[in-house]
């Protein structure tokens, strides 16, 4: 019998990965809190675009306003539970689902930032595991309407990861890959901590910067003065996650001592980071529309998960012994342009003097 999937969240990724996994033929539940969308999706159907053509289409799959899950105990119990809320939403959401898990029932992070503890102090760290999603950009951008930004990633770019907390590759964790293999590159990681690590750094040089700014993605690598900042913020959260004893993988196609020397200033490695970040947008194909989930959280009006990012990563420096200046300088700028007290501009970053 097919595995009975929900996902708690089903915004941009979840909703991506839902809706794809729906058109599958997989047993796929969404539930949601934003009751138009929830409406939408029931109405129309949940419309999926990309890049190309061949990517848009619309799925119709089961959806849930969150008054609606206590129907689920009277149906199969649910196998799978995506848990795709923002991280300060996890706790919540997992105990939400976890009534409705069956026995060999397990949740999926399928988040940025570190949550699978989170996920963990509620069901166990033997029903936990996780998922990321590396270059997808995806966003809700209108109720029931979701669309991806770049490119699919395919032969030559990984997009996903899956992998269990003790690092071993499960029945479950080839599973999840087999399954999420129809939506796009996967890979069964070992390294599930390095690899959230190394996926945090990814976020702390992006979603900031861009929720800070008011530019897209590929705007903040067009500016020399945002980029080097970036550098910087990677620079320290590789320092940081070494100290921390994660083995990092490659951030954003960088090996973690390059991004660090770059962002510590030597200029061998500066020039090769600025080029390789110019690089990246050309090979993903992002578009001029891609703005990081945070920027998108920003243009809504809605919280941030700075705290969860760079405000996470300076705080664990500071445990660590290592100075993230720059992570505490941009965790400090977005949230006074979260409160309203500054405008979304790249002063903001152009202006930190660290
Ligand atoms: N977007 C991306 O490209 C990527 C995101 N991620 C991560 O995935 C996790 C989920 O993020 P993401 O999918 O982007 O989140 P979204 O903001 O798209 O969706 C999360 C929730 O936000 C609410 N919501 C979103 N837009 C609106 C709106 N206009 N009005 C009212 N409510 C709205 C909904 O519930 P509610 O109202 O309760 O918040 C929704 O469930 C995060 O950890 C994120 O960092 C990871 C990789 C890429
Ligand atoms: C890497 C990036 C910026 C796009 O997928 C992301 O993870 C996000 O938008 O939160």
């Amino acid at each position: 019998m097919r595995p009975r999937i929900a996902f708690v969240g089903a915004g941009a990724v979840g909703g991506y990965v839902g809706g794809h996994l729906a058109r599958l033929g997989h047993d796929v539940t969404l539930i949601d809190p934003w009751p138009e969308h929830v409406e939408a999706i029931r109405a129309k159907g949940l419309a999926l675009s990309g890049l190309e053509p061949e990517e848009n289409v619309t799925v119709k799959v089961p959806a849930l306003h969150l008054t609606e899950v206590q129907g689920l105990s009277k149906a199969r119990p649910v196998d799978i539970a995506f848990v795709s809320v923002k991280s300060y939403d996890t706790v919540w959401a997992t105990h939400f689902i976890a009534p409705y898990l069956s026995e060999g029932g397990f949740v999926v992070s399928l988040q940025n930032c570190i949550n699978e503890e989170r996920i963990a102090g509620v069901v166990g760290w033997g029903r936990t595991v996780g998922m990321i999603a590396a270059t997808i950009s995806v966003d809700l951008y209108e109720p029931g309407k979701i669309r991806r930004t770049v490119g699919r990633g395919g032969p030559n770019r990984m997009v996903f990861a899956v992998g269990e907390v003790h690092g071993r590759i499960t029945p479950r964790i080839e599973m999840l890959r087999d399954m999420v293999a129809g939506i796009d590159s996967v890979k069964a990681t070992s390294n599930l901590w390095g690899e959230r690590w190394s996926k945090l750094c990814v976020n702390g040089m992006r979603n900031g910067t861009s929720a800070a700014t008011g530019l897209s993605g590929n705007d903040c690598d067009q500016n020399p003065h945002i980029r080097r900042f970036a550098l910087r913020v990677g620079a320290e959260a590789v320092r940081v996650g070494q100290a921390l004893g994660y083995s990092l993988e490659k951030i954003q196609n960088m090996a973690p001592e390059l991004l660090a020397l770059a962002g510590e200033g030597d200029p061998a490695a500066l020039e090769t980071a600025e080029a390789t970040l110019l690089e990246n947008g050309r090979k993903a194909q992002r578009s001029d529309l891609q703005r990081p989930s945070m920027a998108q959280d920003m243009a809504k009006g809605r919280k941030t998960e700075i705290d969860f990012i760079n405000g996470f990563i300076a705080a664990e420096g500071a445990k660590a012994g290592i100075a993230a200046p720059a992570n505490a300088a941009l965790a400090a700028v977005v949230k006074r342009v979260e409160r309203g007290e500054i405008p979304a501009r790249p002063e903001n970053i152009i202006g930190i003097n660290i």
